[in-house]
């Protein structure tokens, strides 16, 4: 796959009310964490777009969209982001995964076929739509879902073709999610 082929879509908007202050500030061995999503896409993708209403994100150069639909969550995040993607495949991944390296998202490219419509990490046991590849067909099916009052993204990615990528041993470490003060400690520490 030839990354020209490939958007990054990193998602910075939502309340962070777990953690108080937004997300993508917190800083994690010297970067802050939305920098760390932006490199671990840089090798795989042509460009990457930050989906926050929050202008305060302008600062990483890239360009900035705002959410079609305001305070509506992860999958209005998606969907602003494909809508204004002109890629067929959109690698997507929150903020908050400071953790998180290329050769997981090398992965989720390895794994790109004729009839997926997303391929989602499954890390823990758990299904992860926040690092996933999505192609731009499903904006069609997140716009209906979300013009019907739909919020929930993984109901969301459930109507398309879905892939899973499970990841085992050491790999699962990357995929940790950070949400609270407590959580941010444990890993700094
Ligand atoms: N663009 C955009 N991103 C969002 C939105 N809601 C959440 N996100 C992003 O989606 C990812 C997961 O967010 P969550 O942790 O579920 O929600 P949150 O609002 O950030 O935090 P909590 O209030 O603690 O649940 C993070 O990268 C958020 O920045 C939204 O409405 N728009």
């Amino acid at each position: 796959m030839d990354k020209n082929d490939i958007t990054g879509i990193i998602l910075s908007g939502g309340k962070s009310s777990r953690m108080g202050t937004d997300k993508g500030f917190l800083m994690y061995e010297g970067k802050s964490f939305v920098q760390h999503s932006i490199d671990a896409l840089k090798p795989l993708v042509s460009n990457t777009l930050i989906v926050s209403n929050n202008k305060a994100y302008d600062v990483f150069g890239l360009k900035r969209i705002e959410d079609v639909i305001e305070n509506a969550g992860p999958l209005a995040g998606i969907y602003s982001g494909l809508k204004q993607s002109s890629t067929a495949y959109n690698l997507v991944l929150s903020c908050d995964i400071p953790l998180i390296s290329t050769i997981i998202l090398k992965k989720l490219i390895h794994e790109i076929d004729v009839e997926s419509e997303v391929i989602q990490i499954k890390s823990h046991g758990k299904e992860m739509p926040l690092i996933a590849l999505y192609n731009k067909s499903c904006e069609t099916v997140f716009l209906k879902l979300l013009n019907e009052g739909e919020r929930r993204l993984q109901f969301a990615v459930n109507q398309c073709k879905v892939k899973q990528v499970v990841l085992t041993g050491e790999d699962v470490l990357f995929t940790q999610n950070i949400n609270t003060p407590e959580e941010l400690k444990e890993i700094i520490k």
